[in-house]
């Protein structure tokens, strides 16, 4: 089995720090090498241009792929489907023009000209609003096009909007929002292996957030902690060699640790430990 990943840009180390968290990382991966070996030996990984992995899965040189959802969405293709949004790389395809300019909404660019790197995504955006401007691609840069007079708007990433406000251009509309995702050729995407790495990397996705929260607690309090503890179905309670205490393990949204471990005290806990999870497979 084959997972296409992004060679290089932003998208390539937390990739493959997802593949290794997920438990498939990848051994011998010298740089501006095409082929990786992963720790499992039935997989294998393709280095590819995020641009172009969509269009590798399809075609068959590999079978799933990780990239951001525009760049599934400029590829066209449609045999592909996505099996989960690992929520990194997020960001939105905007329409942007100058912001001392005329061009205050979409219909203002019929007849006009707009740069992008997403032309397919960008003309389908434009005649889902019956608009008919003129669309130049380019392959970096785009921001520059307004100020030399090639383009009167643009389609482009935008994420933290630095880059628009430092080339004055504001948002006209947007076009999608985009996260990473892994997604499979339609005729793999149901093979054991195709499944058990979908499972993986959920399972780094589902453990992210929580933590790991073990305890011993008097036996007669039990019902108590259990009280506190908003585990994911019930915490697990089992016998210590003290008698009267039992210890206790239980799932807790890291954003509830804080407070739990407090009420934990308040009703007799000790020893309370709070440990990080690396995947939750449920
Ligand atoms: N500013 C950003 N914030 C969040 N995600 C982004 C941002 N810019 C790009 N991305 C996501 O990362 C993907 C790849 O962008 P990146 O810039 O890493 O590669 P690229 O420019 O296509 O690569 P190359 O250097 O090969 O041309 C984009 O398609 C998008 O999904
Ligand atoms: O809203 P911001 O946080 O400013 O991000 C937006 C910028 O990020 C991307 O470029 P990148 O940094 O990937 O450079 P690139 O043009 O070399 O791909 C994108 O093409 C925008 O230019
Ligand atoms: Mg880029």
């Amino acid at each position: 089995m084959r997972i296409a990943v992004p060679n290089k840009g932003r998208l390539h180390d937390p990739t493959l720090e997802l593949l290794d968290r997920a438990g498939i990382g990848v051994e011998n991966g010298a740089d501006r090498q095409l082929y990786a070996d992963t720790v499992d030996p039935e997989i294998t990984v393709l280095y590819a241009r995020a641009a172009d992995i969509p269009e590798y899965v399809a075609d068959g040189a590999a079978d799933v792929g990780i990239t951001g959802y525009d760049q599934v969405r400029e590829s066209g293709v449609d045999d592909v489907a996505e099996l989960l949004d690992l929520d990194f790389g997020k960001c939105r395809l905007v329409l942007a023009a100058p912001e001392d300019g005329d061009i205050a909404e979409p219909g203002d660019l019929d007849g006009k000209t707009v740069a992008t790197e997403f032309p397919t995504v960008t003309r389908e955006y434009f005649d889902g609003l019956g608009v008919d401007p003129e669309i130049v691609e380019v392959t970096g840069a785009t921001e520059l096009t307004p100020h030399v007079e090639m383009a009167d708007a643009i389609v482009d990433i935008t994420s933290t909007g630095t880059t628009l406000r430092v080339n004055r251009l504001g948002i006209v509309d947007e076009v999608l929002q985009s996260s990473v995702r892994l997604f499979a050729r339609e005729d793999v995407r149901d093979d054991p292996k195709v499944r058990q790495v979908e499972t993986a990397l959920r399972s780094v996705l589902d453990a992210s957030g929580k933590r790991y929260l073990m305890l011993n607690a008097p036996e007669d309090r039990l019902d108590d902690v259990k009280d506190v503890l908003p585990g994911l179905g019930g915490p697990t309670v089992l016998d210590v060699d003290e008698p009267g205490t039992v210890a206790v393990h239980a799932v807790v949204e890291e954003r509830a640790v804080f407070e739990a471990v407090n009420d934990l005290k308040d009703v007799g806990a000790s020893g309370i430990l709070v440990t990080e999870i690396e995947r939750l497979v449920e």
